[in-house]
């Protein structure tokens, strides 16, 4: 719609600055921002028509007002305003003008505002000043940036959605996860991989069991990789990771609409993302016996059924199970259904923890060194006395407290050769096997205790010497000073005259 320039000016304005006008319209006539000017007293004296299309109200209704009509937070309306010109005025105005604040501060002000029918606008105000510093005119100018948030939200949406997408591409495929990069040296740790190889030509479900960090999502990879399946997805789902009233749905889906606030196309779930390939639930001992019942049912079936529908769904999923649990210890606490174990009990892997399988841990911890050197460019090495005290180690946390400890030294240590003390400060004393720990002898027996304890000190203090070589790494493992690893040395030598 385009406005005579006569509708948007008042008489003061156009005596004032009348002959700068025919120029100035048709610039603001064109202009994609709205303008509004006012006086000093808040009055305002013009706006463009864009002004009015965001601001949505005539150019009537604000003529020769005061700005602060179009502060709707104080609820500001004129008082002599017949009622329908109220309503106008209510319908396109501000949480707050700038205007006012720029005529107390003299100083250009900006500020987003959420104007009636949700629109976002954009406001930046500047004073025009008198020879005097006064402020003469206040210039505003308004933009909507409505489509602007929109697209913000939007981006941040699809950012979200991205970051979702990655953190399950890297759920899925775990670093070092290469089946051909297993580390397999042990003769039972061969056992499991040929057992793994047979199952995999087969299309059963599958069972892992073993300790915490033993392996179970490697030889789940390499079952998935060495099975037809393996040119489609490999999707891992971990039990405790899901939230107990997310997790059918999860691990389901739900149908469109199938209640409210659901996505209005419904929602794939795990076993659809890995149609035609395999699902590894780990942890499934964690499962409630809700979710065990509806479990077996996908198991006996072959179907799942989605949250809001009331038809099942044939599914093509290949399903690993793996639990550090004892499942028949569960079943007798009825944790675990029963019904579900011997169900799952089709074809069943079981990995030794890492301390029965002695061959693999040079081999694992030369493998990691190798990878966490290449991730951190570093060159470290392990000296020789480093592995008998590894092979004494118990690995409670198997082969992810090797790989995390290896880590750990390549991004810590200064030096590249890796020895005893750089291990950390529990490994080398429990490497010392209860029969080798310290016994006193006969001819110690029978000795002042004083004595005593000071022959064994400097025993254990020589043995040692023996395994770091230098005082200064003897007084680092036992926490002492330099000095009275020394003095306590030269005394015991004294002692018995070596
Ligand atoms: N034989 C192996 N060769 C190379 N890397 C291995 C081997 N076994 C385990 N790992 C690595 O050790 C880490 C722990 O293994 P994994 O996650 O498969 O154990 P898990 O038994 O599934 O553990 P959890 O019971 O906690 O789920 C992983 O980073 C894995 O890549």
């Amino acid at each position: 719609m385009t406005m005579s320039s006569k509708q948007y000016e008042v008489p003061y304005f156009q005596e004032k600055y009348g002959h700068l006008f025919s120029e100035m319209n048709a610039i603001l006539n064109v202009l994609h921002e709205g303008i509004c000017i006012s006086n000093a007293e808040g009055i305002i004296l013009k706006m463009n028509p864009m002004y009015e299309r965001l601001c949505g109200l005539s150019p009537e209704a604000l003529l020769g007002k005061k700005v602060s009509f179009l502060n709707s937070k104080e609820g500001v309306f004129d008082e002599a305003e017949p009622h329908a010109d109220r309503v106008e005025q209510k319908k396109g105005i501000f949480l707050g003008a700038v205007s006012p604040v720029i005529l107390k501060s003299k100083r250009p002000a900006s500020s987003v505002q959420q104007t009636s029918g949700g629109k976002k606008k954009l406001l930046h105000g500047y004073p025009v000043l008198n020879a005097n510093g006064d402020v003469e005119l206040v210039v505003t100018f308004i933009r909507d940036i409505s489509h602007l948030t929109l697209f913000q939200e939007q981006i941040g949406y699809h950012k979200h959605i991205f970051k979702k997408f990655w953190s399950n591409v890297q759920n899925n495929t775990p670093e070092g996860s290469d089946p051909s990069a297993v580390v397999v040296e042990s003769p039972p740790m061969k056992k499991v991989m040929a057992l793994a190889q047979r199952i995999a030509a087969t299309d059963a479900n599958v069972l892992i069991l073993g300790d915490t960090g033993v392996g179970k999502g490697e030889v789940a990879r390499y079952i998935h990789a060495r099975s037809d399946r393996a040119g489609n997805t490999f999707f891992c789902a971990d039990c405790t990771s899901i939230p107990e009233n997310l997790i059918e749905s999860e691990l389901f889906g739900y149908a469109p609409g199938a209640f409210s606030g659901a996505r209005r196309e419904g929602k794939p779930g795990y076993f659809d993302i890995a149609a035609g390939g395999t699902i590894f639930l780990d942890e499934i001992g964690e499962l409630s016996l809700p979710m065990q019942a509806k479990l077996l049912r996908v198991l006996q079936d072959q179907e799942i059924m989605q949250i809001g529908s009331l038809k099942p769904k044939k599914i093509d999923t290949r399903i690993i199970a793996a639990t550090n649990v004892n499942l028949e210890q569960a079943v007798a606490d009825g944790t675990f259904r029963q019904d579900l174990y011997y169900r799952l009990q089709v074809s069943v892997v079981y990995i030794p923890p890492l301390k029965e399988r002695g061959e693999d841990i040079q081999p694992l911890a030369q493998h990691f060194l190798q990878r966490y050197n290449l991730k951190y460019r570093k060159h470290f090495y392990l000296s020789d006395e480093v592995v008998p005290i590894l092979l004494k180690h118990s690995w409670p946390g198997n082969v992810r407290e090797l790989q995390n400890m290896i880590q750990g030294i390549v991004i810590t240590n200064e030096k590249e050769v890796i020895d005893p003390m750089d291990l950390p400060r529990m490994m080398p004393t429990e490497a010392i096997p209860a029969s080798e720990s310290y016994m006193p002898t006969q001819g110690q027996l029978g000795k002042p205790l004083k004595q005593m304890m000071a022959d064994i000190e400097f025993d254990i203090l020589q043995q040692a010497m023996d395994t770091y070589k230098t005082t200064e790494k003897v007084a680092e493992v036992f926490q002492v000073n330099r000095t009275t690893v020394s003095r306590k040395l030269q005394a015991g030598k004294k002692k018995r005259g070596s």
